[in-house]
Parts: C-alpha cells; structure tokens; sequence
C-alpha cells in the first residue's frame, strides 16, 4: 500500500475519474509498456521493476504505473492477491489507487495510478529540494486519513 503524498503529489488524474479496478489483459500491459521498454522504468521493489504507461479505460486515457512480479522477488502469488483484494475495493484521495491486475501465465503484473513525484520515500530522500516542516505536517496528516480510510472508522 502507497501513500499519496499531498498536494505535491496528486496524481494526475482526479479522484472521480479513476475507474473500478479491473482485470487488464496482457496483450494490454505489452502495449502500455512497449512490451516492457527498459527506457520506461521509472523504478525497481520488493515487487521487481516499475513501468510507467498508460492505460486506454473507455474513452479515457490514464497514466499508471505498472509493476511486474520478477521471478526473484521474494514476493509470490499470495502478496499478488492479497494485493488485489485489499486494494481493489479502495479509492481515497490519500491512498494510490489500484487500477488494475494481470494473471497470465507465470506472470503476475498490478497497475496503479501513476504518482508523477514518485513515493514518500523518494521525496524525501532522492530530491535536490527538502521538504518543509509545513509540507511534512500536511503529508503525515494526508497519511493519518489515508489509514483513517482504510481501518474503515
Ligand atoms: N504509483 C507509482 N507512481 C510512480 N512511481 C511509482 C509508483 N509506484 C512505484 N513507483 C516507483 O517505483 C519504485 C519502486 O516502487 P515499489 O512500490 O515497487 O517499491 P517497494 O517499496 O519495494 O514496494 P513493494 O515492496 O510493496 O513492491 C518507487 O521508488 C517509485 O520510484
């Protein structure tokens, strides 16, 4: 699970325009992807690497972040669906969102809503720039009522 980070990292979609998670076939991640262009790694996990794409939802046209399951990463099939049917249900201003999943074959691949300054972790400790305290302030209590949200209180 992944944390918007405030203002200074909405995603570039708003929050109604982000549809129902859904199965995404292959042939689709292939296309967002350019059949996994090494050009568009924009990071590596636990997980393996991070794409970024985008993804054609009806008439609409998303910007996502696509992370394949590496056979080495010592996450499996459990952490995938466990991904899957946590996140799938979610949609909160504070917490990325889980667009889509694809099973196929041995491969096992989730798509999030792209976050164009990257994650938490990345701000604040890959940018030239520090954060203020003020900035801080308000990313802890974004992240308050992102976990606020997901404990369902
Ligand atoms: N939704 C996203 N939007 C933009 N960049 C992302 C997104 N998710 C991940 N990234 C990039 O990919 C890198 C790796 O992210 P990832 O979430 O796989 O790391 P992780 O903390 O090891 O998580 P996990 O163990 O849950 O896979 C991040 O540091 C970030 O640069």
């Amino acid at each position: 699970m992944s944390f918007q980070t405030g203002q200074e990292a909405q995603s570039s979609q708003s929050l109604d325009c982000l549809p129902q998670c859904r199965q995404v076939t292959f042939s689709e991640i292939q296309v967002a992807t350019n059949n996994f262009d090494e050009s568009l790694v924009v990071g590596h996990g636990g997980f393996g690497r991070v794409y970024r794409g985008t993804i054609t939802n009806g008439e609409s046209v998303l910007d996502v972040a696509i992370k394949r399951l590496e056979s080495t990463s010592d996450q499996g099939t459990a952490e995938f669906w466990a991904e899957v049917e946590l996140l799938s249900e979610l949609r909160h201003t504070n917490l990325v969102s889980l667009i889509g999943y694809c099973s196929h074959g041995k491969e096992m691949i989730l798509v999030y809503e792209y976050m164009p300054n990257g994650t938490l972790l990345d701000r604040l400790h890959k940018c030239r720039f520090p954060l203020t305290w003020v900035r801080r302030l308000k990313i802890s209590i974004g992240a308050a009522h992102g976990l606020e949200y997901f404990q369902g209180d």
